[in-house]
């Protein structure tokens, strides 16, 4: 899919320009300031970290992001290392070297300064903007094998694909890297003290891609950072494996930050997961896919019932808390929705240009109605008739059923003032949709996912979140992923491209739509200040 755009822009509320020295044209600096590591190895090879400007490793004491500048605007959001608060590590020449499936690759080692940009399409003159590490394996690793002892925790709400970045953790910890100790941790982050953990192999996940769900359980809430990092330190884990949504990335970074402070020789990998695609930064979210396809068929069915009688009205559910995009794409591969009503892109049922008037226009003209609505949408619309202000475990807001609703307002409105004859169906295939295994799409991608994440912590990377970037997978630092949601931006051409094909009005007035556009250019131009 396109790159997933946001309407809030990139803040660089990580960033403490303070902190920075000058870059010259063939030295690019970290803008913390810099302390050289002592680096030692008991092994094979000895260095200080690469840093992939042959520059002095900058190294910061406290959170502060890795930032390198280089020539032409550029900045190199860097993620933490092991080394950057246990100076002297051993470092070990990586097994894949001697791994037969990989030995005839070339070039199979990622290039120490290889990135990857965040923004791909630039002017001439304009800045070249942000980077982030490219994510592989290096020749040099910071975990002995028979020293790994990793763990896997799965958080949130389920999503297709969870068993196979599962399964790939384990068997590409096992197959590439020769690791023996790997615990699944049950139940999600209260797992870490309140539940069992269960030792996992590749024998046991062999065929758990093929089954929805996680097979470690899940939850909300129940994060107690001291008492996770009490029990990671205690059971001796050295490498976390954390997959998970928004949420998930956010707790996975605090315990980054607490394993920091005691100086523990731990790794935190981030997988990012979930359906609504509302992860910034990335490409897009594994599950997502999966999601969209199994979501056809509930629009599919809409269509059928509603096209089967007169005024065939067909209303489908699909999730999206605060972001539109299942049921944007959905809408789009499609072609059989009238009306696509998503959180980003507020409505108003009543009067000129409002839903009931396309809905009666198009019943008219057509005889039948296919109306498709993110969870999130017509939140204002529902608050004001519905009070309730609660929330879930992990501080979520938990919303009203907009489609339930919605479906009400139009018999209602149809029945009792229009005193027409409809006959209007709601479909709600939300948890199945979500219950389904990853599709082959998102299979493969999990595979990438797992693979990066396993490389990053085997390579000391530590307190980052791997996906993809314009295609590249890469390793980005977890403020990155946690600062803000990604949204779809009604003022860019995929969402135009939804209202030409749907025809549905876009409940906008034209000063409405002056000042999203003006707003958005404002955003771009702060951020590219930031980034000069
Ligand atoms: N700010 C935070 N600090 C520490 N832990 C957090 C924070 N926000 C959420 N968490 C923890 O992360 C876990 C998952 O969070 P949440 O339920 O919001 O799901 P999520 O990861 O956002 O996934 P999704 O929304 O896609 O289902 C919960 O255990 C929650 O307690
Ligand atoms: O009912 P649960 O498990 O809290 O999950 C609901 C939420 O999970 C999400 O799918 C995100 O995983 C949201 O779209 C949805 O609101
Ligand atoms: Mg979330």
């Amino acid at each position: 899919m396109a790159s997933s755009a946001s309407i809030s822009r990139p803040r660089f509320r990580c960033f403490d320009p303070t902190n920075s020295y000058p870059a010259t044209p063939d030295h690019p600096r970290y803008f913390s300031s810099a302390v050289s590591p002592s680096s030692s190895s008991s092994s094979s090879s000895s260095s200080p970290r690469e840093n992939g400007f042959g520059d002095t490793m900058a190294i910061s004491n406290n959170s502060e992001p890795k930032i390198v500048t280089g020539e032409g605007g550029y900045v190199l959001e860097d993620v933490p290392h092991l080394v950057d608060y246990i100076p002297d590590l051993p470092t070990y020449p990586n097994p894949l070297q001697n791994n037969p499936s990989y030995s005839v690759v070339k070039q199979y080692f990622v290039n120490a300064d290889d990135t990857v940009a965040q923004k791909i399409v630039v002017h001439k003159d304009s800045p070249r903007g942000t980077h982030f590490r490219r994510s592989g394996p290096r020749q040099k690793v910071y975990f002995e094998s028979d020293e790994v002892h990793a763990c896997i925790v799965t958080c949130g709400g389920l999503c297709p694909g969870l068993n196979t970045v599962i399964r790939e953790l384990v068997c590409g910890l096992t197959h590439m890297y020769h690791v023996k100790r790997i615990l699944g941790i049950e139940g999600g982050y209260r797992g870490f003290y309140a539940r069992n953990t269960v030792p996992i192999t590749p024998k046991v996940v062999n065929d758990i891609h093929k089954r929805g769900g996680t097979i470690l359980g899940t939850s909300r809430g129940g994060h107690d950072t001291s008492k996770i990092v009490d029990s990671i330190q205690d059971r001796g884990i050295n490498q976390v494996y954390v997959i998970g949504g928004d949420g998930t990335q956010r707790g996975a970074a605090v315990i980054f930050e607490e394993i920091r402070r005691r100086g523990l020789k731990v790794a935190v990998a981030g997988i990012p997961k979930t359906i609504d695609n509302d992860i910034p930064v990335i490409d897009k979210s594994f599950g997502f896919d999966s999601a969209v396809e199994e979501a056809q068929r509930a629009i599919n069915a809409a269509h059928v019932e509603a096209e089967s009688v007169e005024n065939g009205i067909g209303v489908v559910k699909l999730m999206g808390r605060y972001s539109g995009f299942i049921a944007m794409y959905a809408t789009l591969a499609s072609r059989d929705v009238d009306c696509c009503l998503i959180p980003e892109s507020p409505f108003y049922l009543e009067g000129p240009g409002g839903l009931y008037e396309y809905i009666e226009k198009r019943l008219k003209e057509d005889g039948h109605i296919v109306i498709v609505v993110a969870e999130g949408a017509g939140e204002v619309l529902l608050s004001e008739s519905l009070l309730k202000d609660e929330q879930d475990a992990s501080g979520n807001k938990l919303l009203q059923d907009v489609g339930l609703w919605l479906s009400q307002n139009i018999k209602d409105y149809f029945s009792k003032q229009r005193k027409m004859n409809i006959t209007l169906k709601y479909i709600d295939p939300t948890y199945m949709i979500r219950a389904i295994p990853g599709n082959a799409s998102d299979n493969v991608y999990c595979t990438l996912l797992a693979h990066s994440a396993i490389h990053g912590a085997m390579a000391g990377y530590t307190g980052f979140t791997v996906g993809p970037v314009n295609g590249r997978h890469a390793y980005i630092p977890f403020c990155r992923v946690t600062e803000r949601q990604n949204k779809v931006v009604i003022t860019d051409r995929m969402w135009a491209r939804l209202l030409s094909s749907t025809n549905q009005p876009s409940f906008l007035d034209p000063k409405m739509v002056a000042k999203k556009v003006a707003e958005t250019k404002k955003e771009d131009t702060e951020a590219e200040a930031q980034l000069i």
